[in-house]
């Protein structure tokens, strides 16, 4: 896919002296399915927020040509950037097909996108294709299954022709089937987007992830393929402390309890 990557150089996100991102290095090429992986704390959602500019933060964020660092979030929004949060925030009086219109916007007042629509615009139609959401298009958002609400607010990025999907934690929560069609979802959508997902689910990032990027303590640990970075020494150590015993196997990777 051609199109803007994410380039990040020295990102830097301080708290109170506290280093939480410490000089993160990133190259996402267009087309990526990148994950983020870390144990909690290691700084991957903060990472998420320099880079939609929810966080101020120091080093460079590039997106294709123009740099994020120091723009507001409406700005970088504007860019093709669009991230979810571990909750989805759909509006669940309204319905699946109202919720996207309502991302899509497209200069509708308030009254005209309320009302039942004739005409679904073309973006609609096929982020409901997309999201495998069609026969529940006039069905309130608030009486979807768990999964069902996290596609739909992939689809809501979609309609606003988001270049660059960050997704925080999109299994979280979900049942296996619910997992696998959403690595599904992801692979569909990465065919003409760039997707970054911070996940804690070892299963679905080995199923799904094209690269994978591990923090550490605010830092970049390893960095690869699936299979590299699992073979990679220090990786095993952060997750399970025990590199110098025999070689884990792949399924034993797990990570920490959550917080
Ligand atoms: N607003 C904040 N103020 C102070 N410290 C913060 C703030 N946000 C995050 N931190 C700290 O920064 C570090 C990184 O947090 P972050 O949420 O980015 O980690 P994470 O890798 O996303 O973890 P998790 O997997 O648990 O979500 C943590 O030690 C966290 O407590």
């Amino acid at each position: 896919m051609s199109g803007e990557g994410l380039t990040v150089r020295d990102l830097r996100v301080t708290f109170d002296g506290f280093k939480a991102v410490d000089g993160v290095d990133l190259d996402i090429r267009p087309g990526d399915l990148r994950f983020l992986i870390g144990p909690n704390g290691a700084g991957k959602t903060t990472l998420v927020d320099a880079v939609t500019g929810l966080v101020k933060a120091a080093g460079s964020v590039r997106f294709g040509d123009e740099e994020l660092l120091g723009r507001p979030v409406h700005r970088i929004a504007r860019l093709g950037i669009g991230r979810t949060f571990q909750t989805a925030t759909v509006f669940e009086e309204l319905t699946v097909l109202q919720n996207l219109d309502i991302a899509a916007g497209a200069g509708r007042g308030p009254l005209t996108m309320l009302r039942r629509r004739k005409n679904v615009p073309e973006a609609v139609t096929k982020a409901l294709e997309t999201t495998g959401l069609t026969d529940l298009r006039d069905r309130p958002a608030g009486v979807l299954a768990h999964g069902q609400k996290q596609w739909l607010e992939i689809g809501m990025l979609l309609v606003q022709d988001v270049k660059l999907l960050l997704l925080d934690e999109p299994v979280a929560g979900m049942s296996h089937d619910e997992r696998e069609a959403t690595g599904a979802l992801l692979q569909r959508v990465s065919e003409d987007h760039t997707v970054v997902v911070i996940e804690h689910d070892m299963d679905f990032m080995r199923s799904f992830a094209r690269s994978v990027s591990v923090l550490h303590a605010g830092q970049v640990l390893s960095e690869g393929t699936v299979a590299e970075v699992q073979a990679d020494t220090k990786v095993q150590e952060v997750y399970l402390g025990r590199a110098s015993e025999p070689e884990p196997t792949v399924a034993s990777l797990t990570v920490p309890e959550e917080a």
